[in-house]
């Protein structure tokens, strides 16, 4: 499977129009990878909340319109990142939409956890409820009988491995995470990322923005992470585009090789009680 991940630039110089326009541009420049993956809420950047009212839209609104013609165009699987969404309740989600090489909406997830500590995107937006898994026909030899399985989560997610365990449970072999993480943190995005490869001995698709909005630099370093935890591409801070070429039987060869998934002792016992008073 040939991936490519958009590390876009989300400034306020440029309106979220433009750069729907030059996301689709870049999208359609994609004809020959399998799958293209874009950021978390790439329209309006992921810490622009003053704009999230504004720019919510349905799944078939124009973010999911633009990118769905341009996957077609471009005969791809797209991870189109997230969109705020508006339910039709009127409760905003941030959610992640992967769309068909055909164009049409295969999947969605409303992101879990989300970021802000009861302020921001925590107090705007509404938590998703669903463990998501999407299987990609035609995209090249996963452990599934029909394509690879992949797992979606988005950047804050990244902190809460057992969504990620949840995800390998549910057949993942590759797990998609885009991103709008600041730079002040790169440490932890680059660490965790590549930890969620190791733990599930799965490729990890991380995609995150560039740019800076709302104040907060984005810290750009998107991967793309074997399941041995080796990052086999890695971006630097401005907006580029990162393609590599995944062996997906890797999966199925590294959790056998060295069986831990395997060895996972479920139920573990409840702490001893005074134990720590011992
Ligand atoms: N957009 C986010 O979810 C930001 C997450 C973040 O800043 C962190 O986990 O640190």
């Amino acid at each position: 499977m040939r991936a490519s991940l958009l590390q876009i630039a989300v400034n306020e110089d440029e309106t979220v129009g433009a750069r729907r326009e030059r996301v689709a541009s870049l999208v359609r420049e994609q004809a020959g990878s399998d799958l293209v993956v874009l950021p978390e809420l790439w329209p309006t950047g992921a810490f622009a909340y003053d704009l999230f009212e504004e720019y919510a839209e349905t799944l078939d609104g124009p973010t999911v319109t633009a990118m769905a013609a341009a996957a077609a165009e471009a005969s791809v699987w797209l991870h189109a990142g997230s969109v705020v969404e508006r339910a039709p309740d009127g409760t905003l989600y941030n959610t992640s939409v992967v769309l068909g090489p055909d164009g049409g909406l295969r999947s969605s997830y409303r992101k879990i956890h989300r970021f802000g500590f009861d302020k921001g995107e925590a107090a705007m937006m509404g938590g998703g409820e669903e463990i998501v898994t999407v299987r990609l026909p035609g995209t090249g030899a996963g452990t599934g009988t029909d394509g690879t399985v992949a797992g979606l989560a988005t950047c804050y997610d990244l902190r809460f491995p057992e969504q990620f365990r949840q995800l390998t449970d549910a057949g993942a072999e590759l797990l998609v995470i885009p991103a709008g993480w600041p730079a002040r943190r790169r440490e932890h995005w680059t660490l965790l990322a590549r930890a969620r490869a190791v733990e599930n001995q799965a490729y990890v698709l991380a995609c995150c923005s560039a740019g800076t909005h709302g104040g907060v630099e984005q810290a750009g370093h998107s991967r793309i992470i074997d399941p041995w935890g080796e990052v086999i591409a890695e971006a630097g801070e401005d907006e580029q585009i990162l393609t590599a070429d995944l062996d997906l039987s890797r999966v199925a060869k590294t959790r056998a090789d060295f069986p831990v998934l395997r060895d996972r002792v479920l139920g573990l016992p409840d702490p001893r009680p005074g134990a720590r008073d011992a």
